[in-house]
């Protein structure tokens, strides 16, 4: 079997079903909009920020991750900046052929100069709208509670998501620190979002064991997990998420470096795919984590093994796991079935130079 290249892996069609916005800027524009808005960063050059916005592979764990976005918090206080961020999340995504995308943020962090939680909404709907015209994807919002702040904050963010179900927000997230933080406390706010027919995913399984995805799940009817890597240490939870489906939103390079799992050899998104769990491959933070899609298939078909049929295989589970409506679902699917059909490795130049 010959090796995919990078190429090859980025003129595949793709999804991109878990990428924070605020943990997936361009260096240069965080430095932009900084010098714009007065801002102070830890420092004024590409070189000098990106220790302090690229964690590597030294992170020791999910807490010391999550520092990055004090930084990145910092300039994405304006409606502006959200418009900003988020076409060009769009905009990278589309260039390595991401056809859907759904972007998750918590409007609760980007209060600190008085935008109201529409405003922010709706400046992040604004600019993946304006990517939507100018490039071939599809994006949809996920609006994140945060573990550590109060399940109040957690309910007013599940009646901001009810507000704009069918406008652009397409589910509910639970994100930042696990450990000490169940996700049981906000369980009103899941509630909430469930009794609106809208779809959850929670992070669960990063950095705390699986009773956190038996939480999830049980108590806030989880319809996908984030990271979900420790589900492999509970068999009878492994089986039922086999036997419901339920996907597992696998971000491999971003585990690796919050120490979730200790090497890229380990980690299980192998034995899960063996096992015929619902798998998806996704960035989590494309600038913290140094990533892309395609990176993240190079990674994996390099250190683990997948092979392109597997590859492909994966892409069709993220489509498939998509919180989209069933028709539009299909239709989409039916689009990337086609052309995952015709795919042919090899470069563009050698396929030119063969005609
Ligand atoms: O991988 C993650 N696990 C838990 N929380 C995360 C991860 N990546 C980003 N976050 C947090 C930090 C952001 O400020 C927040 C909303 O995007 O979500
Ligand atoms: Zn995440």
């Amino acid at each position: 079997m010959p090796k995919l290249t990078l190429q090859d892996l980025q003129r595949l069609p793709k999804t991109d079903l878990h990428v924070h916005l605020d943990g997936s800027l361009r260096i240069p524009t965080i430095l932009e909009l900084a010098e714009q808005q007065k801002v102070k960063l830890p420092a004024d050059s590409m070189e000098g920020l990106r220790p302090f916005v690229e964690v590597g592979e030294d992170c020791k764990s999910l807490v010391e991750y999550l520092r990055a976005f004090d930084v990145t918090l910092s300039v994405m206080q304006t409606y502006e900046s959200l418009v900003r961020t988020a076409f060009e999340l769009a905009e990278d995504a589309a260039k390595e052929n991401v056809r859907y995308m759904e972007v998750r943020y918590s409007p609760i962090l980007h209060q600190q100069k008085g935008l109201t939680l529409h405003a922010i909404v709706q400046a992040v709907l604004e600019g993946l709208a304006q990517a939507e015209r100018k490039y071939n994807i599809k994006t949809g919002v996920i609006l994140c509670g945060m573990r550590h702040i109060s399940p109040d904050i957690s309910l007013r963010l599940a009646d901001l998501t009810v507000a704009f179900k069918n406008k652009g927000v397409v589910g509910f997230d639970l994100a930042g620190a696990e450990e000490n933080f169940p996700a049981k406390r906000h369980k009103d706010a899941f509630g909430r979002v469930l009794q609106n027919n809208i779809n959850c995913t929670l992070h669960a399984g990063e950095a705390y064991g699986p009773e956190s995805i038996h939480q999830a799940i049980h108590l806030c009817g989880a319809h996908r997990i984030g990271h979900g890597v420790r589900l492999i240490e509970d068999g009878d939870l492994l089986n039922y998420v086999n036997d419901h489906r339920i996907p597992l939103e696998c971000c491999p390079s971003s585990n690796v470096q919050t120490k979730a799992v200790k090497k890229m050899a380990d980690h299980p998104i192998r034995l899960f795919y063996d096992l015929g769990l619902r798998v998806t491959v996704n960035t989590d933070n494309r600038m913290v984590t140094a990533t892309t899609v395609s990176h993240e298939f190079q990674v994996i078909h390099e250190e683990l093994n997948f092979n392109l049929e597997e590859i492909k295989e994966l892409i069709i589970m993220g489509f498939k796991s998509a919180f989209l409506p069933y028709a539009l679902k299909r239709a989409l699917l039916a689009e990337v079935v086609h052309e995952l059909k015709a795919f042919k490795p090899g470069s563009l130049e050698s396929k030119r130079e063969q005609l």
